[in-house]
């Protein structure tokens, strides 16, 4: 006899609200920083559950809820405190997926195993997340790179931690999975979750290219992937877009997500001029660029990358792409102009010009 869990998995006094808001949960731009708010702080566990049910895992993979829940909270309290890789992020990453999956150019494609293990992934991608970067870490001569070889050392550690979690039976999810699917899961979410280490970007995107280039549909425009590598590399482009997705999200949402990358890499360069190391260029509080560093951002590497997802799927991304290049523009615009009210010295927040540091970061 256990303590009932929770309708939304999470205690708060905002059922009513917070449910109405989850029934949002297929839609590209849900606000998981009001999520964040109505769930108690609890977005991570409160959307993941959500996404659960709406698939059908726990029926699927005899899952009990209280295990799921239990597993989840602990996953959500080992997401640090940092401004922009904090469980918000978790949270977003893992709705931005779940939507991704729902492309009916991928109807069909991937099997509920897959489907879990994608999910799984994006919950867990960063939870452990220190707010340096994998070079800061090799630099600095720290425990985990020297654990990781300096090998894409945060998503080493993300993946260790996230599986160490599971080792718990009253927070084993997996439980009644065969070893075969155990096996299959494991070896998908260590191929998703490495993948998001930006040193894999450039690969990434060429095979992305390629097999666009070469894109083989079924009558109905649904794509067809016959090998394990290409599932694989499907999948590992998902994550990898739900990563770099904030850009594609409505605007009043993506300047959040900026000022919290912001402030992450710059807490990063104070770190760095204390310990009278060199500060990266773009942890320099001092030399802030803001508009310049999502321009660039958005030019090398974002637009890149969804313009091939979006040929994939065509047309499910054209419209996260229209709003790619609406924000790509915004940002444009307060490049060229220095703003127009004088006195108002930060120019990367929101289109009201409020103060950047008035917004919350956690
Ligand atoms: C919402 O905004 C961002 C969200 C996530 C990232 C993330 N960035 N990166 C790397 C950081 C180094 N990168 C580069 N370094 C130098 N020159 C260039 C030129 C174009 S990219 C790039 C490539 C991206 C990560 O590894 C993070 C962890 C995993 C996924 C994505 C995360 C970056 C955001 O804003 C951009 C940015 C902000 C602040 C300073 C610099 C940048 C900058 F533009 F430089 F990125
Ligand atoms: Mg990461
Ligand atoms: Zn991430």
């Amino acid at each position: 006899t256990k303590t009932p869990i929770p309708e939304l998995g999470v205690d708060t006094p905002h059922t009513e609200e917070l449910r109405s808001l989850l029934e949002r949960v297929n839609d590209w731009g849900l606000d998981t920083f009001r999520i964040e708010d109505l769930s108690g702080q609890r977005p991570l566990t409160a959307i993941t559950y959500k996404i659960f049910q709406e698939r059908q895992l726990l029926n699927t993979y005899a899952i009990e809820p209280h295990t799921l829940i239990s597993y989840l909270l602990t996953l959500e309290d080992h997401y640090q405190q940092v401004p922009y890789h904090n469980k918000a992020h978790g949270a977003d990453v893992c709705q931005s997926m779940h939507v991704l999956l729902n492309a009916s150019a991928l109807d069909g494609v991937f099997t509920e195993l897959e489907v879990m293990s994608a999910i799984f992934a994006s919950a867990v991608h960063d939870v452990d997340h220190p707010g340096v970067t994998n070079q800061f870490l090799i630099n600095t001569k720290s425990d985990l790179a020297i654990m990781y070889n300096d090998e894409s050392v945060l998503e080493n550690h993300h993946l260790a931690v996230a599986f160490k979690l599971l080792q718990a039976n009253e927070r084993n999810i997996f439980a009644h999975l065969t070893a075969k699917q155990i096996k299959t899961l494991r070896k998908m979410v260590i191929d998703m979750v490495l993948a998001t280490d930006m040193s894999k970007h450039m690969q990434l995107l060429a095979d992305l290219k390629t097999m666009v280039e070469s894109k083989k549909v079924t009558g109905n425009n649904i794509i067809m992937l016959e090998s394990y590598d290409d599932r694989i590399q499907v999948l590992q482009n998902m994550i990898h877009c739900a990563d770099l997705s904030n850009p594609t999200k409505p605007l009043d949402i993506y300047i959040k997500w900026t000022d919290r990358i912001m402030e992450e890499f710059w807490r990063q360069g104070d770190k760095e001029r204390d310990l009278g190391l060199e500060v990266s260029p773009m942890c320099d509080r001092r030399v802030a660029s803001v508009e310049k560093h999502q321009v660039g951002f958005i030019e090398f590497i974002v637009h890149p990358l969804w313009e091939t997802w979006a040929d994939l799927v065509y047309p499910d991304a054209s419209a996260i792409l229209e709003t790619l290049e609406q924000n790509r523009d915004w940002y444009q615009a307060r490049l060229s102009s220095p703003s127009s009210t004088p006195g108002t010295g930060n120019l990367s927040s929101s289109p009201t010009n409020t103060n950047i540091s008035s917004s919350q970061h956690q």
